[in-house]
């Protein structure tokens, strides 16, 4: 393939490009030929084929491989083409007798099945040249072909889309049984090259030489230029649709020979159809004085001028304002004005345009609504398809409604797009909701409304809304928030389910806020609880009330209140302990009252006070200022101090008093503090020896402690910090787990504290095991045992008579190497597996020290069988 020809755009590497590569095919227009024949199958059965114009040896390669083995192949072309293993090459120009000698002598009197034509002239000159050079080396092709065929022979070659096309096409059909045009899937759109494919070659005795004389098949180009050239509605065509590219179907006016083609200015103004000049031309100039001076004129603006440079590259409107400025100064040239006047010439023109605009128009304007209705359908589908995802998953509890996004926007889920925080916006949902849902009639019954909710919106509608009242509305909010927990309380239970981790973090969580510190006087109280742990000083308080409320009131009471209301719950202790107490005094306290909550936590404390033994009989003085009531009833003789804590506080219920003695069990007596109880200042102690030095603050706050950096007055204060009284009721869930995470009071903990919690868990784990240090014992044990034992034997030979001095001290030395000795190590013995060199070997074998073992399969069988055998005679002789 000529230089020229090579081709190195990106666009050009597309996947036949990348295919060649990867098969080892030299030019990638080897798959329109492998294309070719898959259609037609004419390699399969050659026995010879021509290749002309072969270079660099695509169609050879894939000839090759097609063909049978032995087959002839042979490839001309003006370029060398590098060998390929059993083709015959050579470069010669196929347009001459040289070329075609060379291939008489190639072929002998051989005949081809198939003759192959990929030719392409050197491309650079005009198109319309190059097609012209194509269609000429196609026919010269077809020359070499028609000599060389074998009748019924097959000849492909490759053609341009020109005025020549069909001529080609006509001879073809006289020398050919089958003529078929086609482009294979790799031949790009873009070329204007298609394969005719000649099958069933006729072989006529006699072809008419006219046949294969270009200048009898081919028309004469200069008429071609006159007849062919572009039509007047091709060039309206360019002119009010420039975007749109079109095809040179019948190719290019042969004679000419450029593709840049200039008009002058006085053509385009003084010629009656200017919009064929505009489809035409390239660029508009002006050499002529003339001319030069329209270019000064006021209605030659810039922009004309430079649409003038380039006409191809103009748009519908760029024509326009040209078509515009022509009409403008063939008006002040006064041109036409004997036809018709210059308003009639300027409506021509426009009433061309117009038409064609309105059509285009209503044309677009189709298209768009066809693009609106089908882009709207598709949103359509897609939200369709989206919300039954969601409510799949829905369904198979896979998300909460308002896990993603999307969802939030669902309208049928009720929840716009505003914030859920926005309280005004949720207000106005509920009130919304509830006009349409309840509203109450005149006898004050609740009546359903079938009325779309929200349906109004009007200002009295809102004025009503303002009129609903606070509790109904609150009840709403109430209601809303419950759903929001219960929501959530479903996402975590999800969560739960579906994170089997989930479990071990929160037990883990729970581990660590046992461990979390709730202050010193929290911690101290926590100590003296068995059940409350995690709970601070106040909390512990309010736990145990809340605790004494629930194992002493009555089974009907309501859960609810008692969690909303603390108060409640002390209305209730009492109702509990005092069954005189009626409800309706209850109500009347609670709300005579407000300031309260504030008093039990002293007059628990204060009761657990005075049931000490050194108030007995003084208490009840003490806690009453009006004592006339309390002092006549213990003067009748009532010693039990549960009634006397009864009657006081019946007395400080009716008479109004801020001080309240709340009744105790006995059994409360046990869970609190008691100075005088040891035992559970041991069990303190102990639990302090167990657990207090366990985590990094509390060993930093020990430190601090012991350098004087601290008082336990300070800690103590410390401890009442600002998240030790954090009241969670009524508190959303997922408010509190939020909580939980971040609301943590930040203890300080020193690296010492962190470095010696972790020395003593070095220590721990260097400890030896209980096993390991018993039998290390057990050897020492032995050891002296045996050392003892050499001594006594010691002892007897320096007892001995019958030996010298001498004999005793080397016997002693003897004895206490003994006795001193650790015991004797097991040596290792060898096993020596009797085979190859070691079999049949007597002694010790070669190379074998220490002690040994011979075994060989022989002695293994041999004991089995000695085994066997006494089995037998044992049981024989049973
Ligand atoms: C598209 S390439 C052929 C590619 C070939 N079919 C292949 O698959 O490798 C066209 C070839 O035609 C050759 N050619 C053009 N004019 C020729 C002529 N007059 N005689 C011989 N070869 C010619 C060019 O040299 C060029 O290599």
């Amino acid at each position: 393939m000529g230089k020229a020809q090579k081709k190195t755009g990106k666009g050009r590497l597309d996947k036949y490009y990348k295919l060649a590569k990867e098969q080892g095919y030299r030019a990638r227009s080897a798959f329109k030929l492998i294309q070719l024949n898959k259609k037609y199958s004419f390699l399969e059965s050659a026995r010879c084929t021509i290749d002309l114009c072969a270079a660099p040896g695509g169609w050879l390669q894939v000839s090759s491989k097609y063909m049978p083995p032995n087959s002839l192949i042979i490839g001309v072309d003006l370029d060398p083409i590098k060998p390929i293993p059993r083709v015959i090459t050579f470069a010669a120009d196929i347009t001459t007798t040289h070329c075609r000698n060379l291939l008489r002598n190639e072929m002998k009197d051989w005949k081809a099945d198939v003759v192959l034509h990929d030719g392409a002239p050197n491309v650079g000159t005009a198109w319309i040249q190059d097609a012209f050079s194509q269609s000429e080396l196609v026919l010269m092709s077809l020359k070499l072909a028609v000599e060389f065929l074998i009748k019924g022979g097959t000849f492909v070659t490759k053609v341009f889309r020109s005025v020549d096309y069909n001529s080609l096409l006509w001879v073809f059909n006289q020398l050919f049984g089958k003529v078929e045009a086609t482009k294979p899937p790799s031949s790009r759109n873009v070329s204007a090259e298609i394969f005719v494919v000649c099958r069933e070659f006729l072989a006529p005795k006699f072809i008419d030489p006219k046949f294969l004389d270009p200048k009898h098949v081919f028309k004469d180009p200069a008429s071609l230029l006159s007849v062919d050239g572009p039509s007047v509605n091709d060039t309206q065509a360019n002119v009010f649709h420039p975007e749109k590219k079109r095809r040179h179907r019948s190719g290019y006016a042969d004679n000419d020979y450029t593709l840049f083609h200039t008009v002058s200015a006085t053509k385009f103004i003084r010629e009656p159809e200017p919009i064929a000049l505009l489809g035409t031309y390239n660029k508009i100039t002006f050499e002529t004085e003339e001319e030069k001076e329209w270019l000064n004129l006021e209605i030659t603006k810039s922009d004309i001028k430079s649409n003038c440079d380039d006409l191809k590259v103009l748009g519908k409107g760029d024509f326009k304002a040209l078509l515009k400025w022509r009409l403008n100064l063939r008006e002040d040239l006064g041109i036409d004005v004997s036809a018709k006047n210059v308003e009639d010439a300027t409506e021509v023109v426009d009433v061309t345009e117009v038409v064609d605009e309105e059509q285009q128009l209503s044309e677009e304007l189709e298209r768009l609504n066809a693009e609106t209705a089908a882009r709207l359908k598709r949103e359509r589908r897609k939200t369709n398809e989206i919300r039954t995802r969601t409510i799949q998953r829905m369904q198979l509890k896979m998300t909460a409604p308002l896990d993603i996004g999307l969802e939030q926007t669902d309208a049928s889920l009720n929840l716009g797009q505003e914030d859920i925080f926005d309280m005004e916006h949720t207000n106005k949902l509920i009130r919304g909701k509830q006009q349409s849902v309840f509203w109450t009639d005149n006898d004050g019954d609740v009546v359903i409304d079938d009325e779309e909710e929200g349906g109004s919106g009007s200002e009295d509608d809102e004025e009503e809304e303002g009129l609903d009242t606070d509790e109904e509305r609150e009840r709403k909010v109430a209601q809303l928030e419950g759903d929001i927990d219960n929501l959530y309380d479903a996402y975590q239970e999800r969560l739960r389910d579906r994170d089997l981790k989930y479990k071990t973090k929160e037990s883990r969580k729970k581990n660590a806020q046992r461990e979390e510190w709730d202050g010193v006087a929290a911690k101290d109280s926590d100590d003296d609880s068995d059940s409350e742990e995690s709970e601070g000083g106040w909390e512990i308080m309010e736990n145990q009330k809340a605790n004494d409320d629930d194992s002493s009131s009555d089974s009907s009471s309501d859960e609810s209140d008692d969690e909303e209301n603390p108060e409640s719950n002390r209305n209730k202790r009492r109702r509990a302990t005092d069954p005189k107490t009626t409800p309706k005094t209850k109500k009347q306290k609670v709300s005579s009252n407000p300031v309260r909550p504030s008093v039990p936590a002293a007059s628990h404390a204060s009761s657990v006070w005075f049931k000490q033994d050194l108030f007995k009989g003084v208490g009840d003085l003490d806690v009453s200022d009006d004592g006339m009531e309390s002092e006549s009833e213990q003067s009748e003789g009532d010693a039990n101090a549960m009634e006397v804590d009864e009657v006081q506080y019946r007395n400080s219920d009716s008479e109004d008093d801020d001080f309240e003695v709340v009744p105790q069990d006995n059994s409360d007596d046990e869970t609190m503090w008691d100075v005088d109880n040891e035992n559970e200042d041991e069990a303190k102690r102990s639990k302090v020896g167990d657990r207090a030095l366990l985590t990094a603050e509390a060993v930093t706050l020990a430190q601090m402690l012991v350098n004087r950096q601290t008082t336990k007055t300070e800690l103590i204060n410390d401890g009442f910090n600002r998240y030790s009284l954090n009241a969670k009721d009524g508190l959303p869930g997922w408010f509190l787990e939020e909580e939980a995470k971040h609301y943590k009071a930040n203890i300080p903990i020193t690296k010492e504290a962190v470095d010696a919690l972790r020395a003593k868990q070095r220590a721990l784990d260097a400890r030896p095991i209980k096993k390991v240090a018993e039998a290390k014992a057990r050897k020492k044990f032995k050891a002296a045992q045996r050392l003892d034992k050499a001594m006594k034997k010691a002892e007897g030979v320096i007892s001995t008579t019958d030996m010298t001095e001498r004999e005793k001290a080397q016997q002693i030395v003897k004895l206490m190497a003994k006795g001193s000795a650790k015991k004797r190590e097991h040596k290792e013995v060898k096993v020596v597996v009797a085979r190859g060199s070691t079999r049949g070997v007597k002694g010790r074998p070669k190379g074998v020290k220490g002690r040994y073992l011979m075994v060989d399969s022989r002695m293994k069988k041999e004991l089995r069988a000695k085994k066997r055998k006494d089995k037998a005679n044992r049981k024989r002789s049973k």
